[in-house]
């Protein structure tokens, strides 16, 4: 197999599942280093307004796959693509809670395709070295262990990084390790989750919450919290504040 060339850093992510397809029979489905893994599409979740993919391809886009497998111990992956478009914490920086959602969510589909509705209880997150935007990273998630409605979880993020000669390798080195406790809905609040069994498909009548009203309702916020919580001078400071911290970056 010869390795991808990659010129630009945004043809990263498909350059690195390329290298991954190479290595497996079919197109959704690819090899990680210990079993066969398949894509769910983002269309599997019928009409949920997910916050990861609202993004947008500049700031974060990525493919999960989870295995297919009938085993006791089913993994989910994802190779991200995270852009420059609004991704820093420290300038230079890719934020910590880009890092963290992705691995919540790397887990959180997980517990979900293995039989687990639940909702993340705790999140843990140690990061061990910075990324650089752009980056392409993988993050592997398996499930520790259950116990009753507690289904405990771990996640390791890991960069892809281009080599000198322009292939493409995984670091062993970790970026963040995260560990999590998802608990399952208690019966009686199932119901209130749209899961993509019952979500009606796309082109669904259900109304949708334009961005027009999501504009209207966070200036109404905005402005209520200032009118009850900050005092006058608020956005002076902060402004100040703000100029004081970018002169010493
Ligand atoms: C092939 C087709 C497959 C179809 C599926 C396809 C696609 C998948 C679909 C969707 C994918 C879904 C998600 C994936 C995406 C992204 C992942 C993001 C996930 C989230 O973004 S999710 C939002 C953030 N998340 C919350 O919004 C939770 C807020 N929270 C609560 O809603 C409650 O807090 C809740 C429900 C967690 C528990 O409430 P509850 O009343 O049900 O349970 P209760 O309190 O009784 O606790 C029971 C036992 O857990 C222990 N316990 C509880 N909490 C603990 C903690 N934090 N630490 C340690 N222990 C804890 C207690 O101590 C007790 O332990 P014990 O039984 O031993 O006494």
């Amino acid at each position: 197999m010869s390795a991808p060339q990659v010129g630009v850093h945004e043809s990263r992510t498909d350059a690195y599942l390329a290298l991954l397809v190479n290595n497996s029979s079919s197109d959704n489905n690819i090899s990680t280093s210990s079993r066969t893994v398949r894509e769910v599409s983002y269309q599997d979740w019928g009409r949920s307004a997910n916050f990861t993919r609202a993004q947008g391809a500049e700031r974060l886009d990525y493919r999960l796959f989870v295995s297919d497998d009938e085993t006791e111990h089913p993994t989910a992956h994802i190779v991200a693509q995270i852009g420059t478009d609004g991704t820093e914490g420290v300038p230079g920086f890719v934020h910590g809670g880009l890092t963290s959602t992705l691995a919540d969510t790397a887990m959180g589909n997980l517990a979900w395709h293995a039989g687990y509705k639940a909702f993340t209880a705790n999140l843990n997150v140690d990061f061990r070295a910075p990324l650089s935007p752009p980056a392409c990273v993988v993050v592997d998630a398996k499930i520790e262990k259950t116990e009753g409605r507690k289904v405990y979880l771990s996640a390791d993020v890991f960069e892809v990084q281009e080599m000198q000669d322009g292939t493409l390798a995984r670091s062993n080195d970790v970026v963040a390790e995260a560990t999590s406790l998802f608990i399952v809905m208690d019966k009686a609040k199932e119901t209130a989750v749209t899961t993509p069994d019952t979500a009606p498909q796309n082109g669904a009548s259900t109304p949708r919450v334009t961005n027009d009203d999501i504009r209207d309702h966070t200036s109404t916020c905005v402005a209520s919290v200032r009118e009850t919580l900050f005092s006058p001078g608020w956005s002076t400071i902060e402004k100040d504040y703000l100029k004081t911290v970018w002169a010493s970056t």
